[in-house]
């Protein structure tokens, strides 16, 4: 038997055994950067389990902890406490037997070298993954199809511009063939047409390839489109961790644009911001209108009670369809708030 088939081999016995564990399994992992009074908890006491073909966006504000999360994922960064296994296997016991499983993008373009031609690059990075030329090309060529690069495929990575560079980097950590992909801002710098490209090809290779892909943005039209599940960290914790369509319905039947007629007085403005977190006060012509997002639906009779006694009529109310940037901001302001939460 040839090296590379006994490679391919190896592969799918470590794909079979990887089918019935998840792809990703984190317990406990904390991880204290600095001593003293100048330690930062980065990542606190995070437990996460994925699924093989899931597609995870891993939001939260900057400082969150993402980045570390990530790259203890990988194997980059030693954790203080837990463990972190992909498909299986110990990351930090057998970082190059997990290094198998997944591929990252972690730095947008820098990690692809521009002198060397397109088709190059994605040789390289395949050859790295122990892979042969000839058992990568169809995957190569179809990568190249996916993000409109076929007709710059032997051009050097340098004459690109920066958005295509971008898309060479992400097809070379698909080019091994990996099945974990790790992706940090993936359509960064890319125009519409390119991004809506790129979502296309991740779609479908979560759909039809299994492959596992975890990826962190700010760019929530990405999350939104692509994510099957949504992981919010703040503060080094995990405070949200839902399927995006949960996420968004939670808030969606509780959101609300409310209008009166004439003005609404300080107090009452005060009672119901206070009561029901109201909010975004607007005063067009003779009407004021403001959003509440309530605890639950009957909490809406309350919201019409404070209306009533206020001595102002209703105009207009509408259940508004938030967005994941709005339950975003809402959740990390809530795990924010405290108490207020
Ligand atoms: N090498 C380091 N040394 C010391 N502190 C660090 C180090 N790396 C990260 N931190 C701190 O750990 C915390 C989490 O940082 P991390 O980069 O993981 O957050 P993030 O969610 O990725 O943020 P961003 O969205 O800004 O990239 C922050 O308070 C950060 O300052």
């Amino acid at each position: 038997m040839s090296a590379n088939a006994s490679l391919e081999r190896e592969r799918d016995g470590a794909a079979d055994a990887a089918a019935e564990v998840p792809a990703i399994s984190v317990e406990g992992l904390t991880k204290v950067y600095g001593e003293g009074q100048d330690a930062v908890r980065a990542v606190d006491d995070v437990d996460l389990s994925i699924e093989r073909g899931t597609t995870v966006g891993v939001l939260g504000p900057n400082g969150a902890g993402k980045t570390t999360t990530i790259k203890s994922l990988l194997g980059l960064v030693l954790p203080d406490d837990g463990t972190v296994e992909i498909a299986g296997i110990d990351a930090h016991e057998q970082p190059r037997a997990v290094y198998r499983h997944v591929g990252a993008m972690l730095e947008g373009a820098r990690n692809v070298y521009w002198k060397l031609s397109v088709r190059e690059n994605l040789e390289f990075f395949a050859a790295l993954g122990g892979q042969s030329v000839a058992a990568a090309r169809d995957r190569h060529d179809r990568l190249l199809d996916a993000f409109d690069l076929a007709g710059k495929a032997d051009e050097p990575v340098n004459d690109l511009s920066r958005g295509q560079k971008q898309k060479v980097s992400l097809a070379c950590t698909l080019a091994r063939g990996t099945d974990v992909v790790f992706l940090d801002e993936p359509t960064l710098g890319l125009d519409v047409e390119a991004s809506l490209e790129l979502r296309r090809e991740l779609r479908r290779l979560a759909e039809e390839e299994d492959i596992t892909i975890v990826l962190s943005s700010h760019d929530m039209d990405v999350v939104e489109d692509i994510c099957d599940r949504v992981v919010i960290l703040s503060e080094g914790s995990v405070i949200a961790d839902d399927p995006v369509d949960e996420l968004v319905g939670v808030f969606e039947t509780q959101a609300y644009r409310i209008t009166v007629e004439g003005p609404v007085d300080g107090a009452t403005r005060e009672l119901l911001d206070v009561e029901f977190d109201a909010g975004e006060w607007t005063e067009t012509g003779d009407r004021t209108q403001f959003d509440v997002t309530l605890a639950d639906g009957d909490a809406l009779y309350d919201v019409l009670d404070v209306l009533r006694d206020a001595g102002l009529s209703l105009a207009d109310i509408d259940g508004h369809d938030p967005d994941l940037e709005e339950v975003f901001l809402e959740v990390t302001g809530r795990a924010e708030g405290g108490e207020d939460a």
